[in-house]
Formats: C-alpha cells, structure tokens, sequence
C-alpha cells in the first residue's frame, strides 16, 4: 500500500484539479466518506454531533460532515476552534451549512463548547489536518483535552489533530480517535508511531482521483497487507524439486555462539528453501548438528589465533560459487577467520548476500568492502549495529530512522533492515517500505537471527532484494504476533517464532 506525505497528496490534490476534477467536490467526497463510516458503523438517528473544525481545509470537511449529518437527522453543534474559515475553498463548505447547524466559536464560549463536547455521542475532528506543523498551540490545549475526556466516540478527518502528518510526531497533546478517516492513501501519521497510536482504526476512501493518477506517485513510503504478501508466494508447481527452491549457504555460528547459528539455520528451513548449507567451526558442529537435520555442513578449523586454516578455504569457496544466496554473520564472532570470511564472500559471491549481526559489525570496521562488492547486499541491522556502520550515536539513529535507513542504503548500495519497533527497509533506488508488525515480545535476543535467517531463505529462492526484505520482516513480525497471543509477550522465545511459522506459511499459502 502506497503512503504519500502531505507534499505528495497536495500535488495529487493539484494534478487532479488541473485535469478537471474540481477542489469543492474532492472536499465533499471527503466530508461524504466520513458520513458513510459513521452510519455503517453506528446508529445516528437522533444521536448528538460535534464537530470541531479548524481554520483550514480539514474544517471543510467537517463543515461539509456537518451538512450531511443534520441531512441524517443528527444534532449538529460546529465549534469553530479559529474562528472563521481561512481558505475560500472552507468558506464556500461553511456556506452552504443549514440553519439548524449549531455554530459556536471556541474562544468567546470555551465553557459552553466543553460541555456540549461532553454530553456529544459522536465528535468529528476537524481541527488539523494535513496543515498542520509544531503542537497544538496553547489556546487550544484545553479543547483538544475536552474532546479526549468525552465518552463519545472520536473519528478525525484525514488524520487525529495534533500529529504531524509526514514523521507521525506527536509533540503536545493530540486527538485520540477511534477511527480516522483519510482520503486517497494512507500518509506516514498514520503507520509511523506515535502518531499511528492516535489514529484508531483507519479507512481510506477515494475522494475521486482516479487511481492511475495515484499510481503514478513514487510513494513516499510503503506498507505491506497480508493480501501483498500472499501474492508473493504463488503455489509451488506441481513438478519441481529442491534445486527450483534455492540453495542457501549459511556462514553463522561460533564457539559460545551456536545457538544463532541454530534459529537462523532453523528459520531458512522453515521458509521454503530447497537446500541449506552450513558453514561451521568444526568445534561447535555437534551441537548445531544435533538441533538440525536437514542442512548439509561444511567444517571449518582455525589455528590456535582464530585465523582460518588454509585448506577450508577452497570448500567454503566452492560453496559460495553454487549457493544462491549467502547469510554471514549470526553468532560469527569477530576473530580473525570471522573477518576473513566476509573479506572472502564480499569479494567472491555474486549472488545475494544477508550481512547480519557480526558480519555488519566487521563490515563496520570498512564499509566499502560493503559499497564495491558485485553481490546484491541485505544488511540487519539493529540500531546499534547501525550506529557502528553509519560512525553515528544510537540516539542518532532512532531520532530518524527511515531518514538513516535511506542514506545507509544509498552509501552502501544495499538494502537496509533497520530493525526495531516499525522495522524500516530502505533500497539503495530510494524505496522505503515500513514493517507494521510485531511487538515488544520480540526484543530478545535471537529474534534476529530468526529474521536473518528468515530473508536469506526467500533470497535464496529467488526473491528482489528489497522484496525479499520486506516480505521477511512482515512475515516475522506477524510470527511475533501470533506468540505473543499464544504465549504472551514475556514468555515467547525466538525459538517459538520459527516453530509458529508453519502455521503463518498455511495462512500465506491459502
Ligand atoms: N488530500 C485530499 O485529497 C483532500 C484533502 N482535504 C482536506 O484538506 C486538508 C488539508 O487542508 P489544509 O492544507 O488547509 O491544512 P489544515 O491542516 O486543514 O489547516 C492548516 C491550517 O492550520 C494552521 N496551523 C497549522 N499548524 C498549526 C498550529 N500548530 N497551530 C495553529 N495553527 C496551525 C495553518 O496555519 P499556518 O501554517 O498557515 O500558519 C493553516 O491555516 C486535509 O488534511 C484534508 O482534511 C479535502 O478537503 C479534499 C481532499
Ligand atoms: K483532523
């Protein structure tokens, strides 16, 4: 689903007037939708409205909500929050309002409109819509509380008033609805937190621009849908066999770390690949070996200062030049035979490689060995780990963090995972792609090497990178969800997450 920012959809907004589809009527269509929610949802006869309106196009809509309810036979009080309408366009809405519309204006009768707020059943919030910047200014703090302390229920236009419609900030007070109403696409406030937090359920409706014309926006932002996501899994045909389904090779694992090694191995299986190699330290085979059956291993030694032994290097190599995708990384470690086998599938592979854990942390210490090898790259990062790659601080990074996914993925020629509550894929071509699902359950350790390994499978099978990414993440997180409702957000364990995904592939394939 494409997610446009307020720049974008004024420029829709114009295109759309320019080829003839009048500004008044898109207002209407606005107003009309919102309407149409409430008596699919409710019982509006006789009920008590109040519509709070700004100064701006979003109080349009609500003066045209206005029109149409008292048409329903609602009560209908309009509280104008600052004064008169600004733009010919409200004005023109405000107009044609009937009589029996109660108009009150917010700031000679606060008292009167905080009490009609109280006793409303249903109030429209159209204070600020995607006009808005900075916070809710300080003669309308007490408005904005009197709306949320009702026991009505709350639906804002286009987005809750007090959440800024291109980054989700929130930096006062703010609508909290139950539902939003918004026109054309989604926008970032509305899959960004906080601002998505305040939204309620969310449903977008056309307001008459045709959607080839919405087509032809390169969004500012995507999200995924589960039916998205289904169509990126066909039906296997009928006559195929495990080399129509990739061969991934595995570089994970180490002394005191094989249990990353483990869920990643665990996860690749689980997600449709047809062959899973795995690089190990021979030391540690027994225990990954007695987790996991069906990969095929291959055994590293190294001297007594962690360097590789010269005689792995010609099977690892052999490995690399017949496996379709690559995962380096999850538990590796950073001595020295570590490092040398990034330098060596950074430098050989020409299929996609998924930099995770470890394999970011020594990429961190020359990230042009990321930018020049000739192998499509994924990176994982957490916040941290992006930190480290970017020569950031972790505030840093989570003060913006799609800003900081899309430079790291131009700098680097990569896809980049920044990975931590709304997940952010960023293309090296600019595309952004935000995850909306998983929870706080899934903040423990091992849950990446599960995604690490979860990406790598769908590479491996063939999957665009950025695709790949996005699908595995989405996939991932809903795992997540599912645990968290069976096992609760304190008990799940990554470990549950790829034995859940059986059931999560059976909901995808149907
Ligand atoms: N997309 C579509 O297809 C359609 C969109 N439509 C609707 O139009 C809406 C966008 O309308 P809009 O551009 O007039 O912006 P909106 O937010 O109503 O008002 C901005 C006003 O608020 C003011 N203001 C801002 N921040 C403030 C602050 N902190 N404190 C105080 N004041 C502040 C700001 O003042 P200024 O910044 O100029 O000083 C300006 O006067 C959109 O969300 C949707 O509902 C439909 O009608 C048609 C189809
Ligand atoms: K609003």
């Amino acid at each position: 689903m494409k997610v446009l920012s307020g720049a974008q959809i004024r420029a829709l907004e114009a295109k759309a007037a320019a080829a003839g589809i009048p500004l008044s009527g898109m207002m209407e269509n606005a107003g009309a939708a919102a309407v149409r929610l409430m008596r699919k949802k409710f019982d509006l006869l006789g009920k008590r409205a109040v519509i709070v309106c700004g100064k701006g196009n979003n109080g349009g809509d609500g003066y045209v909500c206005a029109r149409l309810l008292t048409e329903l036979s609602v009560k209908v009080t309009v509280i104008l929050a600052q004064g008169r309408p600004a733009s010919g366009l409200a004005a023109a809405a405000f107009a044609v309002m009937p009589q029996d519309v109660y108009v009150i204006d917010y700031r000679e009768s606060a008292q009167t409109a905080e009490q009609l707020l109280a006793a409303a059943d249903y109030i429209l919030d159209g204070l600020f819509g995607f006009g808005f910047h900075g916070s809710i200014p300080a003669d309308l703090i007490s408005l904005v509380r009197a709306m949320n302390a009702s026991g009505a229920v709350r639906v804002s236009l286009d987005l809750p008033s007090g959440a800024q419609c291109d980054n989700g900030a929130v930096l006062g007070e703010c609508v909290c609805a139950d539902y939003t109403v918004t026109f054309s696409t989604y926008k970032p406030v509305h899959v960004l937190a906080p601002g998505r937090d305040f939204c309620g359920e969310v449903v977008v409706s056309s307001v008459g621009i045709p959607a080839q014309m919405i087509a032809g926006f390169r969004p500012a932002l995507s999200v995924y849908s589960v039916p998205e996501i289904k169509a990126l899994f066909p039906p296997r045909p009928a006559i195929s066999n495990k080399g129509d389904y990739g061969k991934l090779f595995c570089i994970c694992g180490s002394v005191g770390m094989a249990g990353a090694a483990v869920m990643a191995g665990a996860a690749a299986l689980r997600c449709g690949t047809g062959l899973v190699q795995m690089a190990l330290p021979e030391s540690i085979y027994p225990i990954v070996s007695s987790r996991l059956t069906e990969p095929v291993f291959t055994l590293y030694r190294t001297d007594a200062d962690g360097a590789f032994l010269p005689e792995c290097r010609e099977e690892i190599r052999m490995a690399l030049s017949k496996a379709t995708a690559v995962l380096i990384g999850c538990g590796l470690g950073k001595r020295p035979a570590a490092r040398e086998l990034l330098q060596l599938v950074l430098r050989e592979a020409v299929c996609p490689v998924l930099l995770d854990a470890d394999g970011i942390n020594l990429a961190s210490e020359n990230i042009d060995m990321v930018a020049n090898s000739k192998a499509p790259v994924v990176l994982t990062p957490h916040p941290g780990e992006m930190a480290r790659l970017m020569d950031l601080r972790t505030e840093e990074v989570q003060k913006d963090r799609i800003d900081c996914a899309a430079k790291a993925a131009q700098q680097l020629h990569a896809v980049v995972v920044l990975k931590g509550s709304g997940t952010v894929i960023a293309a090296p071509d600019g595309e952004l792609i935000l995850n909306t699902t998983g929870n706080p359950g899934m903040a423990k350790g091992g849950s990446g090497d599960v995604l690490a390994g979860m990406i790598a499978a769908l590479l491996a099978q063939g999957m665009d990178p950025t695709i790949a990414a996005a699908a595995g993440a989405y996939l991932h997180g809903l795992a997540g969800d599912r645990c968290a409702e069976r096992y609760s957000e304190h008990a799940m364990l990554p470990t549950d997450l790829v034995n859940l995904l059986p059931e999560i592939f059976l909901a995808v394939e149907r």
